[in-house]
């Protein structure tokens, strides 16, 4: 397993300043899980929500508040601060996509001396913020009623969530920003209850977030693992440190990629393969505990992008999905990753570094196997996950992508160490909005504080 020394913390000799842990950590995608959460009674306003609280045992899974009807939402927004007012940003617009954009750019990211910035474009935001089923709605701003300043944002997308056994309709939020300038006056609780009663408004009572700050109450944390793919650009753009017994090129044999794929019958997924990796990612996905339930055409927009994404090059692609294909013409297998980069500032040598994210798969490896636990079954998984994420790096290499970055969710416990993922200081916790939930495995094992294997994450879900 990579450790922290490996992927440069602590020990540097030399120029770089971050690492790769120590960075994201920074960028507050994530926390410490212990970090000090205050006592339920200080959480003001979430106190006043239908989540679960820290000590709460749940005895029972489903809806906390099933009480209301559309007819008890007021029909009007909430009142906002007299100096603001809220906008419904339309996206479309490229006005207001760029005023989306420079507000996340500037305010979404806390690397404290500015060196990195998630490089958000408008097709990324197309993708993310625009499924099938995307309400305009749900993209709400503030602006400054003076300038019309954009100055906080917060999206819900529609999604069908399943728990377990139950299935229902919720929302993913997301994106939630407040400029800093406006930070700790309460504008965020403000955004959540409006964001809250549109959704309320189109009958839709739940909502799945993550958040790297502690929230009552987390039913699941999962931790996030790096894969340095070019070692040298991120020692360069002092992402990454040289460990004092190692020298450069250790490392970058350490960190080393094929140049091709390896798996026979790999290739791009097509929107004609979509019915079978739609079978392939229903039967697989229902191995988890929590998981979405997509249409096809939600499928294919999550994994395929949408009709001006599929027309961009590779290296412009925000979301890529692969699959093989095997002598008879069966899709056994699917994967994809979405690719987020950093801009880099202050490095004349480096603009960007390109990072991506393991996003859905699927094999039909094992999937005969009664349980998911089945040792054989696992043995046999393990093996084809293996190969087929190498090749996820290979492919990410090759439209650059200098770093890739898995979490501890869905299977990904059984390669993330054979694959050089090291394991990063930070952690990622699930919310669910007004359904109380069992705790779900989040592939972690915090006694030790190393991958768990054995039971590995009950976690489906990806969110961006
Ligand atoms: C059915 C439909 C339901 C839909 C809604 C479902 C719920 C969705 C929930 C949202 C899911 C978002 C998912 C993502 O996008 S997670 C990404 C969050 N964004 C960032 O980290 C970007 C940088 N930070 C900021 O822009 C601000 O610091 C934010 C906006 C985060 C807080 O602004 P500010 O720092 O100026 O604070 P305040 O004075 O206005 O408000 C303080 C209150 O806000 C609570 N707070 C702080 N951080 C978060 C957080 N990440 N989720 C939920 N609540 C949070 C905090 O505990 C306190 O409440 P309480 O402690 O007094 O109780």
């Amino acid at each position: 397993m990579a450790n922290k020394e490996e992927n440069g913390d602590n020990s540097r000799k030399g120029a770089p300043t971050k690492s790769i842990a120590d960075l994201f950590k920074k960028l507050s995608i994530q926390e410490q899980p212990e970090s000090p959460k205050k006592d339920m009674k200080d959480y003001k306003f979430w106190k006043t929500q239908p989540v679960t609280k820290f000590d709460e045992s749940v005895l029972q899974e489903g809806p906390i508040d099933s009480s209301k009807k559309t007819s008890d939402i007021p029909k009007e927004p909430f009142p906002m601060l007299p100096q603001f007012e809220w906008v419904t940003l339309d996206i479309d617009k490229d006005e207001e996509m760029t005023q989306l954009y420079e507000l996340l750019y500037d305010h979404y990211v806390e690397d404290h001396d500015s060196t990195f910035r998630f490089a958000y474009n408008k097709d990324f935001f197309n993708w993310a913020l625009k499924p099938p089923g995307w309400n305009k709605e749900w993209h709400l701003g503030v602006r400054v009623k003076a300038t019309k300043r954009l100055v906080a944002f917060i999206s819900g997308v529609p999604a069908n969530l399943k728990v377990r056994d139950h299935q229902f309709r919720a929302v993913e939020i997301n994106f939630l920003c407040v400029h800093k300038k406006l930070r700790n006056k309460r504008l965020a609780p403000l955004l959540i209850k409006e964001i809250t009663r549109r959704i309320n408004l189109c009958d839709i009572w739940q909502a799945l977030y993550t958040s790297g700050t502690v929230l009552p109450s987390p039913i699941t944390v999962c931790r996030y693992a790096h894969r340095p793919l070019n070692w040298e650009k991120l020692y360069d753009v002092g992402f990454s440190a040289l460990p004092e017994d190692k020298t450069k090129a250790q490392m970058m044999a350490k960190f080393a990629i094929s140049s091709s794929t390896k798996t026979r019958g790999l290739r791009k997924m097509r929107q004609t393969d979509i019915d079978a990796v739609f079978d392939l990612y229903n039967r697989f996905q229902k191995r988890y505990e929590v998981s979405q339930e997509f249409t096809k055409e939600e499928l294919s927009h999550w994994l395929l992008g949408d009709a001006h994404e599929r027309t961009l090059s590779d290296s412009d692609k925000v979301i890529m999905c692969y699959v093989v294909e095997n002598e008879d013409g069966r899709i056994t297998d699917f994967f994809s990753f979405y690719i987020l980069p950093f801009s880099v500032l202050n490095r004349p040598s480096f603009t960007n570094l390109g990072v991506a994210y393991l996003y859905y798969y699927a094999s039909d490896t094992a999937s005969e196997a009664e349980s998911r636990f089945d040792s054989e079954a696992t043995k046999k998984l393990t093996k084809r996950l293996e190969s087929l994420v190498s090749d996820a790096l290979v492919l990410a290499k090759n439209v650059g992508v200098d770093v890739f970055n898995a979490l501890t969710s869905q299977d990904n416990v059984l390669f993330l160490e054979d694959l050089k993922f090291g394991p990063g200081d930070g952690f990622l916790n699930y919310y669910l909005f007004n359904y109380k939930a069992f705790p779900v495995p989040g592939g972690f094992d915090k006694t030790t504080n190393t991958y768990d294997t054995e039971k590995r994450s009950g976690m489906g879900v990806v969110m961006l």
